[in-house]
């Protein structure tokens, strides 16, 4: 089985439209798509807004409907400043920007008995790669900061940028990479870009949402081709 995460409806909208659903799972306030593609289980749905919407929606797709990878597909504001609107960018590890326990001497991110950064699947980035070479597509590969915050501020983007040396910015990667980090299940996270994170962001993203989404999850719909 394999868990297709997304944020918004928006984000999932596209990808469900090219899978054949076979059954929907009223589950947690929330809906689990059970769907086949290429011959493949997968189970889709999108959590809501933020770290933890993901995170439980990302532990119900691997604890309840026994998913063995998590692939999540979505938007993220650009902190890199050659990431244009629509950009493609996968992430290498993700991390949580808005912990600060920083007052008792611990990195920013940094969680007592846990990580900054959550490592994504090698694996599944390498097939991304191949699958953009293919298509002689641009995809980016960097680290993406999530936070329970949409940033629209020059100064944020930059302390982000600064602080974890991170490419995008995002609301939940960070929280589903540590429910896979702590259940040890494959994650793989693919971004389009809808806005620059900097003042004026919110236009943006109203105005490309929905496009964006549909690049991320034109390319994920390849991808899972491959898988
Ligand atoms: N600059 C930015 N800062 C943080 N995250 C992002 C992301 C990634 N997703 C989009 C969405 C944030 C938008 S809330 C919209 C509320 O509904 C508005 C009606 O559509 C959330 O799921 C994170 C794109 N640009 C970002």
């Amino acid at each position: 089985m394999i868990g297709i995460l997304c944020a918004m409806r928006e984000e999932l909208e596209p990808i469900l439209e090219e899978v054949e659903v076979k059954e929907v799972v009223e589950y947690g306030k929330n809906k689990f798509y059970l769907a086949k593609f290429d011959n493949k289980d997968l189970v889709l749905a999108y959590s809501k807004i933020g770290k933890v919407n993901s995170a439980t929606t990302a532990t119900i797709m691997i604890e309840k409907f026994k998913a063995k990878k998590i692939l999540f597909s979505g938007v993220a504001g650009a902190i890199d400043e050659d990431l244009k609107i629509g950009d493609l960018i996968i992430a290498t590890k993700t991390c949580q920007h808005d912990i600060d326990l920083t007052v008792f001497g611990y990195p920013y991110g940094y969680i007592p008995e846990s990580e900054v950064y959550f490592e994504c699947d090698k694996s599944l980035n390498s097939i991304a790669k191949s699958v953009a070479k293919k298509l002689n597509l641009k995809l980016k590969e960097g680290i993406i900061a999530s936070g329970d915050q949409f940033i629209h501020s020059k100064e944020k983007k930059e302390w982000i940028k600064k602080t974890f040396n991170a490419s995008a910015i995002e609301m939940e990667g960070g929280a589903v990479g540590c429910v896979c980090f702590t259940l040890n299940i494959p994650f793989f996270m693919l971004r389009a870009i809808s806005d620059s994170a900097e003042e004026g962001a919110g236009i943006d993203f109203d105005e490309f949402l929905e496009e964006s989404s549909k690049v991320s999850a034109k390319f994920l719909i390849e991808m899972l081709k491959e898988i």
